[in-house]
């Protein structure tokens, strides 16, 4: 088997030497036709290190058993042979850009020692990344890892124009570590995103109200937004927010809406269905809030209180009725993080420590998901726990302040409905917002 390999690759590198031979590598199909074969190339080495370590490695990483026995042999008597059960590689595949092993337990092995290998795995193999997750047949005993050997991430992308459709379900945010889609639900989720300073919450914050931004034109969706840091960052594209609150007790009000809202809702739902569909004039109520922790641990007592009260009472009803929260937390200290278990899912952008991200995404996840890991100049980038259990690691397309403007001028909330605070800054040069005096529905 592995001289054939050998033999493949031997063969790869002579039909390569041979294209350079024949062609002109300059010409664009020449140099495309080489980039193939570098890939095939790459793909073939890696399956075969892959192949070829994978004993020694699970050996030195104590995840193999080594017995000894005794056997007679004829004329030279009694001798001990060493034999080692190793957990067993089942597969490996290969893409552009990353390996996945499918590995089984050796007998009398937990999985979830070989789930805590995968940091070991990553490092030995000096992957950039790496996820663990169930694989799809024998979960109770074997396991998928992913190592990505070119992060596809590394560089930031940014954001274009939403799709004008209208979209309530889910928005397109950005790339998974695997280079498909990030598409995050909206309808039915509460989501919590938790990230240090400048680690990229802006990015999940305009991608999010950004991309439902043509759905907030036709009001299918009514956005608001409580932002107690003066308003600083969601005036940005306050055309696209029926009302944001900048004072504690504005968002208090607005929390006690929501409420309402949500109460009326389940009493006229009841019986008829169990979820609500947003369409025109029927909209998805989306509430924001930039900085969790200034309403519920930095705020009045009081304030601090009512506000907690509310949003758990709120998380509790909501989510069936179309009524759902993003929140957005700098520091997750215990009494901010007092309610992730209320919230149904939460992105983890770059945390200070691996304590942090046991705290944020739930005890034991940070080797799985080491969002204390992610580099500072890797803005929007984060681990996110799929509905599977498994986990990923994605990064937010980038909004400049720039397109948000534009976004929000091309698809403002119906002008009626907009109500902005007094204490708000107020409308941003260049903006068309219309203000009234009603309050919010
Ligand atoms: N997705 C992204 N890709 C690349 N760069 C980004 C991305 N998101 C943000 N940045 C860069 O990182 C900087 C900080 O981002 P951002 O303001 O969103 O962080 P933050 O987490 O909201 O910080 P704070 O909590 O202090 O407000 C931005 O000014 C921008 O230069």
């Amino acid at each position: 088997m592995n001289e054939t390999i050998i033999y493949g690759l031997g063969g790869l590198v002579a039909l390569a030497i041979a294209v350079l031979v024949v062609i002109k590598p300059t010409r664009p199909a020449a140099l495309a036709a080489l980039g193939w074969l570098a890939s095939i190339g790459r793909r073939a080495w890696w399956w075969l290190r892959f192949r070829l370590t994978w004993k020694s490695v699970a050996r030195e990483a104590g995840l193999s058993k080594r017995r000894t026995k005794r056997v007679k042999r004829m004329g030279v008597g009694e001798e001990s042979i060493e034999k080692w059960r190793d957990p067993r590689l089942k597969r490996v595949k290969t893409s552009a850009h990353s390996v996945t092993l499918k590995v089984r337990t050796r007998r009398g092995q937990a999985l979830a020692d070989l789930e805590a290998f995968a940091p070991k795995l990553a490092a030995t193999y000096s992957a950039d990344a790496y996820r663990v997750f169930p694989a799809k047949r024998r979960a109770g005993s074997t396991v998928m890892f992913e190592l990505v050997m070119r992060d596809l991430i590394k560089t930031p992308a940014v954001a274009a124009k939403p799709d004008p459709r209208m979209q309530t379900e889910t928005v397109r945010l950005g790339r998974r570590q695997s280079g498909k889609p990030f598409d995050l639900q909206i309808e039915q989720r509460h989501t919590v995103a938790v990230g240090a300073s400048g680690s990229g919450k802006g990015s999940i914050l305009w991608g999010v109200v950004g991309s439902l931004a043509p759905s907030i034109a036709v009001d299918a969706v009514r956005a608001y937004g409580i932002d107690l840091k003066g308003g600083m960052e969601l005036t940005m594209g306050a055309p696209l927010f029926t009302k944001i609150a900048v004072t504690g007790e504005q968002a208090v009000e607005m929390l006690r809406d929501f409420v309402a809202i949500a109460d009326q809702r389940t009493e006229e739902l009841r019986g008829h269905s169990r979820n609500h569909k947003p369409g025109p004039g029927d909209p998805l109520y989306l509430l924001v809030i930039d900085e969790l922790a200034s309403l519920t641990a930095y705020a009045d007592r009081e304030v601090k209180q009512e506000a907690e009260r509310l949003l758990k009472r709120l998380l509790s009803i909501g989510r069936a009725v179309g009524v759902v929260v993003v929140a957005f937390v700098q520091d997750p200290r215990k009494e901010v993080i007092d309610m992730r278990g209320l919230f149904t899912q939460t992105i983890a952008l770059r945390l200070r420590s691996a304590m942090e991200t046991n705290m944020v995404l739930g005890d034991g996840m940070a080797p799985f998901a080491p969002a204390h890991r992610i580099l500072k100049g890797a803005q929007g980038t984060a681990w996110i726990i799929d509905e599977d259990g498994s986990t990923d690691r994605v990064r937010a397309d980038y909004w400049s302040d720039d397109l948000i403007r534009r976004v929000a001028s091309l698809y403002p909330a119906e002008p009626e409905l907009v109500t902005i605070s007094d204490a708000a800054p107020g409308d941003l040069p260049g903006m068309q917002l219309s203000l009234t005096d009603g309050g919010s529905r």
